[in-house]
């Protein structure tokens, strides 16, 4: 921090009065003393340092597109657009951005997936449709392709209505292929008649190249006007035998021969499972990380707009800005510090995505399956909340439809849903610390994420200390050591106690039931690990940060993350006596504390987001002249 000491007791000094006097009561003096002091108090924060820590070496890409599409303004989404008009826009996007930009997205789905994920943020925030459009696929697990040896063809078809499948980005208008992931069906010439290979992956076209018009055998249907994101098409694909060339298998993991042999490179099913199911958690991956990036836009427009409006103020005095109530603080800096948090969690995981992509390593596949599921869920619900949030931080003007809250909300809301619901991934989490738990206790291994679990067993599962319960000083509540242990307890304790409450009910209602009456206690097992590994990753962030003015401001961010989740759960901590009353006050006090120290820099951290006015485009969120930007908008000379 670099805060003096002496300032210390003044900075108290000014939260306490923060806290508890109401602004339009306060005297004058108190007033500016507060101003002063404020000015005082705050850290200087190099943004263009941050900023690069923060993008890294995406910038350049990122900046490509930002620029493509400053200079076609014919290619921005306007307002109003009906939804024919929005697909056919969306298209034009995405080939421009290929032919004329000279950026081919695709082309780093393999080999780079680290870059193919920054360019998808980049291009979510020009239109999510578009961001949508470039990552959509089909996956149709019930979907068959049986192995003709006569014809050298597989056989694709959707076995039953059921099976229909639903909401596929890019198949109402615009498709001509799809990559359909189906059981592979082999002939046994046997009694069995057919072995069932497991899913693997075929492209299938579906349109002629020439006419355009659906193929024989394959039936699709415009899943038609959506509460957003209505720049994609999304179909719905029914199968009946359709025939596809034995090539379109995609043979990485497995392959069918001539005469209908089954090969893989892979040794065992379970290898060539997990190399499969690497393959679809992508969208995951890509979904938690575009997920953050709608929520820096959001975070932008209402911190900036937060900090220009004032409203009321002492009496004979200036009006203050509305960030400057306790109250706002408390709606958008504990979400500014998370939005930080989630960045760093979310570009882990595409670094481990990367790697796997490299190495197929199974144990690396069935962390990054897991933890993509939780951080998917997990961010993207955040997100989701936060919109609204920051809509009714901004009034009226947060309602108007070119400030972008209305449209972010739509576009972003089915991220909760699709590549999987968020309550179904988050039972994978659970189920998977679970299953780790149980080795534990049948001296397995653990995986890589989950091997704090290991070391917290045994410390976190005994009776806490009566006297670090008591602790209540700054410097331990800032220490990132008591604030893992302290997420890390919680995950321990629920984990614990929902594994002895499942063997309880399992006894009288079998697993199913017995899973079902436990749900919500899953739930938040799994919840409360994915905040351990996200406060983890920021910890690892802060400490790696080389320029210190970026670390002081990401260590206050960091802080204030951890002791707001600390004290949003402290009823959990206080029924074990985790922590005494005296030190759940200290926690409530010191992250009151910090949001007003962070609202101090807020215009500094969402400027590291390095978003440009013509990305972020809300008028009241411009960087200068944002009142008169958006008078003129709205029609005033
Ligand atoms: C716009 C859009 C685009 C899409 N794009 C694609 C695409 O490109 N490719 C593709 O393959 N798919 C796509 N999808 C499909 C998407 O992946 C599914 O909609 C999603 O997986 C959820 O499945 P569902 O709709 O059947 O919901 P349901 O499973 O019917 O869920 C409905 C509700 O039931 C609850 N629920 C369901 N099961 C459980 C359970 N076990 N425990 C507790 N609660 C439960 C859920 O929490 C949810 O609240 C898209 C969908 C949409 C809307």
């Amino acid at each position: 921090m670099q805060t003096s000491t002496s300032n210390a007791e003044a900075e108290r000094r000014i939260q306490k009065l923060t806290q508890h006097l109401n602004p339009l009561l306060m005297s004058d003096t108190n007033y500016l003393y507060i101003v002063s002091c404020a000015a005082r108090t705050k850290l200087n924060v190099d943004t263009s340092s941050l900023s690069s820590y923060m993008r890294g070496k995406y910038r350049d890409i990122q900046e490509k597109v930002f620029n493509y599409f400053n200079a076609n303004p014919h290619l921005q989404t306007p307002l109003e657009i009906s939804k024919d008009n929005h697909r056919e826009l969306c298209m034009k996007q995405l080939v421009g951005l290929v032919r004329e930009a000279g950026i081919r997205p695709l082309r780093y789905v393999l080999h780079d997936p680290s870059t193919y994920f920054s360019l998808l943020e980049a291009v979510g925030s020009v239109d999510m449709s578009l961001g949508i459009k470039m990552g959509s696929n089909v996956q149709g697990l019930q979907t068959i392709a049986t192995f003709d040896p006569i014809t050298d063809e597989f056989i694709i078809d959707t076995p039953n209505d059921g099976a229909i499948k639903w909401w596929i980005g890019n198949a109402a208008v615009h498709g001509k292929f799809a990559t359909v992931f189906a059981r592979l069906k082999l002939p046994t010439y046997d009694t069995k008649g057919v072995s069932d290979m497991g899913v693997h992956a075929f492209i299938v076209p579906i349109r002629d190249m020439k006419t355009h018009e659906p193929l024989p055998g394959i039936e699709i249907h415009d899943c038609g006007h959506k509460v957003g994101l209505n720049g994609v098409d999304n179909g719905a694909l029914r199968f009946r035998s359709v025939r596809i060339p034995r090539d379109n298998l995609l043979n990485r993991f497995g392959d069918v021969s001539r005469d209908g042999k089954y090969t893989s490179n892979l040794p065992s099913a379970n290898k060539q499972f997990a190399a499969t199911l690497g393959e679809l958690v992508g969208g995951r991956v890509g979904l938690a990380y575009s997920s953050v990036s709608v929520l820096k836009v959001a975070a932008t427009i209402a911190t900036r707009y937060s900090l220009l409006r004032q409203q009321f103020g002492p009496p004979n005095q200036p009006e203050v800005s509305i960030l400057d109530y306790q109250s706002q603080q408390h709606k958008l800096m504990p979400m500014l510090a998370s939005t930080y948090a989630f960045h760093f969690a979310t570009t882990n995981l595409v670094e481990m995505y990367s790697e796997m992509k490299k190495t197929h390593d199974e144990e690396l596949v069935a962390d990054v399956h897991a933890l993509s599921a939780g951080l998917k869920a997990y961010v993207t619900s955040y997100t989701a909340k936060s919109l609204s949030v920051c809509r009714e931080a901004c009034g009226g003007h947060g309602y108007a439809a070119v400030n972008r809250f209305g449209s972010l909300r739509n576009d972003h809301d089915i991220f909760q849903t699709f590549e999987g619901d968020n309550t179904v991934l988050l039972q994978q989490v659970a189920g998977d610390l679970l299953k780790q738990y149980q080795r534990k206790f049948k001296g397995g291994t653990f995986a890589v994420t989950w091997n704090y679990l290991r070391e917290s067993m045994n410390t976190y599962l005994s009776q806490p200390n009566p006297v670090t319960a008591r602790w209540e000083g700054e410097d331990h509540l800032r220490n990132p050591k008591f604030q893992l242990d302290a997420f890390r307890y919680r995950t321990s304790r629920l984990l614990q106690s929902v594994a002895v409450r499942l063997r309880k009910h399992s006894k009288s209602l079998g697993s199913f039931g017995a899973w079902n009456r436990c749900l919500n206690h899953l739930l938040t097992l799994a919840e409360s690990h994915i905040e351990s590994v996200i406060l983890a990753k920021f910890i690892e962030a802060v400490d790696s940060c080389s320029d210190p003015s970026s670390q002081a401001a990401l260590k206050l961010v960091c802080d204030l993350y951890a002791l707001d989740r600390i004290w949003n759960d402290i009823g959990t901590y206080r029924n074990v006596d985790y922590v005494a009353p005296n030190k759940a006050k200290a926690i409530h006090k010191l992250s009151e504390y910090l949001s007003f120290q962070v609202r101090n820099i807020a215009g500094e951290l969402v400027d590291a987001f390095d978003l440009p006015d013509h990305v972020t485009r809300a008028p009241i969120a411009m960087q200068s002249e944002a009142y008169s930007q958006y008078t003129q908008h709205v029609g005033f000379e």
